[in-house]
């Protein structure tokens, strides 16, 4: 089925950002949390028809994948990460599609929602990025695998929002989900809200390395309880990362948080979305689960380190008619 929004011209893509009461959080609800259960081959099936179930074609997807774009966490998290590197991810961010294409689409320049960096390329991003208010996310906490000592982890967010990061991306302790250990994760959950200040955190749940779609669920749910403003599945480097049915899972759990506290928490799944027609699948779930309202950056981002560059190609093939190479996107 074709599916056009008829709020969805090429012009509109890039909406003025509103912003959100933050979610305080409650108080460890355990009769709430241990109710949560996930039945998960009817997620499998439902997810299993989710890329098929919309199609958005010419002037509407041009206007889904610029909007995209405004979504995107702009990554870069490796070993081998460089000052050169990450100055040139954030011109990136700045200026993701060039200006010939946006002339042709009649656009507004646009830039990227975040840029998410190790906490020792804050303070680069910041400098690079000074004047565009685009934020910089940085991984804290011992990304990916949590297990530094508490006091450390704790210690590095401080020194992330100290260096100038506005968005803190944390990960959770996954034994504490494993071990069915709900009141160790909510009181980690909320030490690292408290240390972020007035930095937002997104709650990085590692859903790959959690053992089951009901402790993605419970997890979700403690998470959000304990003050997180945006969920996230993955850090990209577990073996598997973002899924469609972790997000209808999280992404329902959001919904139910809401309906119960009147409080919207934000959507990032990580981790392996590389290609357009897969954010648009993504932006699809989002608009038929939870509206309209949480297509904005202030409640969903991809955290993608590649997306960037098919989106440039799919932009450029709407404006062009032709498929560019792909080293012609290169991120940074
Ligand atoms: O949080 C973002 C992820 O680390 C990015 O993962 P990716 O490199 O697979 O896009």
């Amino acid at each position: 089925m074709e599916t056009q929004s008829s709020d969805s011209p090429v012009r509109t893509a890039h909406l003025p950002q509103v912003t959100e009461p933050r979610n305080p959080g409650m108080d460890l609800d355990l009769d709430w949390v241990r109710a949560v259960q996930a039945n998960t081959s009817a997620i499998e099936r439902r997810a299993a028809t989710l890329p098929g179930r919309r199609s958005v074609k010419k002037d509407y997807q041009a206007a889904w994948l610029l909007k995209a774009i405004t979504m995107i966490d702009l990554t870069t998290l490796s070993g081998d990460d460089t000052v050169g590197r990450v100055r040139r991810l954030c011109a990136k961010a700045r200026q993701p599609v060039s200006p010939t294409l946006l002339r042709a689409m009649d656009m507004t320049p646009i830039t990227t929602g975040a840029v998410c960096v190790y906490h020792d390329m804050v303070e680069t991003a910041v400098e690079a990025l000074e004047g565009t208010g685009i934020p910089v996310a940085a991984v804290s906490t011992g990304f990916p695998a949590g297990l530094s000592p508490f006091h450390l982890r704790v210690a590095e967010i401080e020194e992330s929002v100290q260096a100038g990061a506005e968005e803190i991306d944390i990960v959770i302790s996954r034994r504490h989900v494993l071990s069915g250990n709900w009141q160790a994760l909510y009181d980690e959950m909320k030490a690292f809200r408290a240390a972020c200040g007035d930095a937002h955190v997104k709650a990085i749940l590692a859903t790959g390395e959690l053992g089951s779609l009901r402790n993605v669920a419970r997890a979700s749910l403690v998470c959000m309880m304990a003050g997180a403003d945006f969920i996230k599945t993955s850090t990209g480097k577990e073996s598997v990362n973002a899924t469609l049915p972790v997000s209808l899972v999280m992404i329902r759990a959001i919904r139910d948080y809401y309906d119960r506290t009147g409080y919207r928490v934000g959507y990032k799944p990580a981790g392996g979305i590389s290609k357009a027609k897969d954010a648009l699948v993504y932006l699809a779930l989002i608009k038929d689960e939870l509206g309209d309202r949480w297509l904005e950056p202030d409640l969903f981002r991809f955290g993608a380190s590649s997306l960037l560059g098919d989106i440039e190609r799919q932009l450029e093939h709407y404006v062009t008619g032709a498929y560019s190479a792909g080293y012609r996107h290169s991120m940074g």
